[in-house]
């Protein structure tokens, strides 16, 4: 034994080959916290001074290579000074350029994932040999930082650097067969002979048949390229990446300049400018929203499973309405692997629900993501009828008729009696309370909510919604179901609009106060598109339908009439009373024409500006600044409120939910970390200002004691 560590341990094979191989004691995967790199270094010291070593192989002991740096170990790291990260960093440097200067040929074997410090471990060796189950890449702007363990100095020396920013700066993982052709590996093998064939590449190298010392040269000098060739592919290289990324993402553009500074210089100048880099990208609140983020959806996923735990294998599955939602649902319940009936009362409903599922399918096929044959098994996996045999056999059935109580409470009180006694029964009601509808049940415990979000196969959130009686192995049964379905589920108690609708009407009400104050809405969308959001909000009332969220917005009023109920007519209701419903109709506050793929394109409509003109009772001055903050203060009071009232579980659930259902920016981590990063003082200041808006402008008792504590959501 060479070196033994709780990380990592190196022993002699034979022949003077060393292996190091990475094995994080008391975890399923390998990764880079300060234990790994401190054992390194101590392992690379170990290594340096055998006198009889010949060559190292870098392995695995777990299924993957090494995931990455330790990313629940970034909020402390971020908060050092300067100095100090650089001190970090420089140290972290010296443990990987030791390790890349031992006196013999180095390989590492890349048996799985292999990404950021883990893929950068892989650079530090002289030779890569990939397994063709493996994935490697350098995904550290999707954290909003660039790497800072030697790969923007590396990578480009090794791949050329029109495909290291590339990679970089997509942070996207490579697949072996693209880490090939890059030149990013020097092999691919199959998954059983990886260790043999790495092991014979060092062999090969130890006898002198390649060159590792041409290698090495190569990573640390400067790029082999002369000034005009790098200034030209820079130049184009970031325009690109500037344009991709856009304003709000400076990560991708920030790890392209690295690369442009430090290709012309030596190893250690170029590792500096590299830490330059990193420092000044750790430093911006879209890497503290996205390192948070991280953090909370790792939080809510062992959330999720934890309520799984008693939730059983979910056999069968069955969907209550063929229409747009059932349709959905039952495509990804069977091409996610549970097999479901799909009752509707129309056959007409059974061929659109069938039509969809076999689209959505045949797309897959003809990307070459699926087979004709797995295509045809899911399609039979789907079982549509117009009665209720086989309910007797179903696990979870989910109801997805029209929204409307009555409708809903007759269909759930019909369909108990077709019912295992031990089945569970869930609404994808988008705003009924569940309370309410178990009312019409003989058994309200098996009953809860189970929202999804529209199209079904893409969103990735859905709802669980605990009503009074709701049992826990109930929301354990749904809540596996959600799993088992490729979703995250959030487990949410009851209330109008539950929690993500909840959240949007108000933004949806300040969007109405603003068009009536004189904004166009043209550039409300815009400027909130700006914001990062995917759309504006007039454009996605159309998406939505604006019958639907005028219906929903009813129920919204209904249940919290003291500031959801609006004084004046605003443009919404305006479009929903001419009939103006957005997309499924071809008109709102936007025109609809088909585009040459038969998708609807968005055009505007002189008519839509004339009943804007009608709306407006006031010409109030409104900067962009004012628009963000008017649309914003509803949406994060009200969630403020949802977890006030114990609606969410925490902040991390909140803010996921989001993100994950309304497509809030990644890069301002939610509605909490919004608060978080701006100081509940300061919101509470800026809220005030609005505060002639009403009720929905108006800070909860908690955001005072925040802004008064200087306490935040997150730590
Ligand atoms: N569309 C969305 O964006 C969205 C998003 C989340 C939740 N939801 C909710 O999902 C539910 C369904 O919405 P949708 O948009 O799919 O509606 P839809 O109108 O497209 O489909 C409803 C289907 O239910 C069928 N149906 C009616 N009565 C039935 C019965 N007794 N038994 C079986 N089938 C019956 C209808 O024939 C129709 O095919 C609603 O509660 C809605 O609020 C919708």
């Amino acid at each position: 034994m060479i070196y033994q560590g709780k990380a990592l341990t190196a022993k002699y094979l034979d022949d003077g080959i060393a292996e190091l191989c990475f094995d994080l004691e008391g975890d399923s995967v390998n990764k880079f916290n300060r234990l790994t790199l401190e054992e390194l270094g101590e392992a690379t010291a170990a290594l340096a001074a055998e006198a009889s070593l010949k060559g190292v192989l870098v392995t695995s002991g777990k299924s993957v290579f090494i995931v990455g740096a330790d990313i629940t170990e970034f909020t402390e790291l971020f908060k050092l000074p300067d100095a100090d990260l650089r001190e970090w960093a420089s140290k972290a440097n010296d443990i990987f350029n030791a390790f890349e200067d031992l006196p013999v040929p180095t390989v590492a074997a890349i048996n799985g994932v292999a990404l950021g410090g883990g893929f950068e471990m892989c650079l530090a060796c002289d030779f890569r040999v990939m397994s063709s189950a493996a994935i490697v890449g350098l995904p550290e702007v999707k954290l909003g930082i660039n790497p800072g363990f030697g790969g923007t100095v590396r990578l480009p020396r090794v791949i050329g650097c029109d495909n290291a920013m590339l990679w970089v700066a997509t942070g996207n993982q490579q697949k072996p067969d693209a880490a090939l052709k890059d030149g990013g590996v020097d092999a691919v093998v199959a998954p059983d002979v990886l260790h043999e064939a790495s092991l014979d590449l060092l062999k090969n190298a130890i006898a002198g048949e390649f060159d590792y010392q041409a290698r090495r040269t190569e990573k640390t000098s400067p790029v082999k390229l002369n000034d005009i060739e790098r200034m030209m592919s820079f130049t184009t290289g970031k325009a690109m990446v500037a344009q991709q990324a856009g304003r709000n993402m400076p990560a991708p553009l920030t790890a392209a300049k690295s690369m442009e500074r430090n290709a012309g210089l030596g190893r250690a100048e170029a590792i500096e400018v590299e830490i330059d880099h990193f420092i000044k990208l750790v430093r911006t609140p879209q890497s503290a929203a996205l390192v948070g983020l991280f953090l909370s959806e790792q939080a809510v996923s062992k959330a999720a499973r934890g309520f799984a735990k008693a939730g059983g294998h979910i056999k069968q599955a069955a969907v209550l309405g063929a229409g747009i939602m059932g349709g959905g649902i039952a495509y990804q319940s069977a091409y996610k692997g549970t097999p479901i009936l799909m009752k509707d009362i129309a056959d007409a409903g059974l061929e659109l629900g069938m039509k969809e599922a076999g689209k959505l399918l045949a797309k897959r096929v003809s990307r070459g993501r699926m087979t004709a044959d797995k295509m045809s098994a899911v399609l039979n996996s789907i079982r549509p009828s117009l009665n209720y045999d086989g309910f007797d056999k179903a696990d979870v059935i989910v109801e997805a008729v029209v929204e409307n109580p009555k409708v809903k409470r007759a269909v759930l009180a019909e369909t108990e009696k077709h019912i295992r006694n031990d089945a569970v029964l869930a609404s994808n009601t988008s705003t009924i309370s569940i309370t309410y509808l178990a009312e019409a049940l003989e058994r309200p415990e098996n009953f809860c909510g189970m929202h999804f979000f529209n199209p079904v196969h893409a969103m990735p959130l859905v709802e669980v919604i605990r009503g009074e009686k709701t049992s826990d192995s109930t929301v354990a049964r749904v809540v596996k179901y959600a799993l088992q379905m490729g979703k995250t589920p959030i487990v949410v108690n009851d209330c109008p609009g539950f929690y993500v609708n909840r959240v949007l009407f108000p933004y949806f009400a300040g969007f109405d106060m603003l068009v009536r104050d004189g904004a166009d809405f043209r550039k409300v969308d815009k400027v909130m598109e700006g914001f990062g959001m995917p759309m504006g909000p007039a454009y996605l009332m159309d998406v939505v339908g604006i019958d639907t969220g005028y219906h929903a917005a009813e129920v919204m009023a209904e249940g919290f009439p003291d500031r959801m109920r609006h004084d004046f007519t605003g443009i919404s209701q305006m479009m929903f009373e001419a009939k103006r419903y957005g997309q499924k109709n071809g008109i709102g506050f936007y025109r609809y024409e088909e585009d040459a793929k038969g998708k609807p394109k968005k055009c505007e409509d002189d008519s839509a500006l004339s009943m804007a003109e009608s709306a407006k009772q006031a010409a109030v001055t409104l900067s962009d600044d004012d628009i963000i903050a008017r649309m914003m203060i509803p949406m994060c009071i009200e969630t403020v409120r949802c977890i006030d009232e114990g609606i969410l579980r925490d902040p991390a659930d909140a803010d996921m939910g989001l993100v994950m259902g309304i497509g809030f920016p990644v890069f301002r981590g939610g509605a909490l970390r919004f608060i978080d990063q701006m100081g509940a003082k300061a919101f509470c200041e800026m809220a005030d200002r609005y505060a002639d808006l009403g009720p929905l402008y108006q800070p909860t008792e908690s955001l005072r004691q925040m802004a008064n504590n200087g306490t935040t959501f997150f730590k």
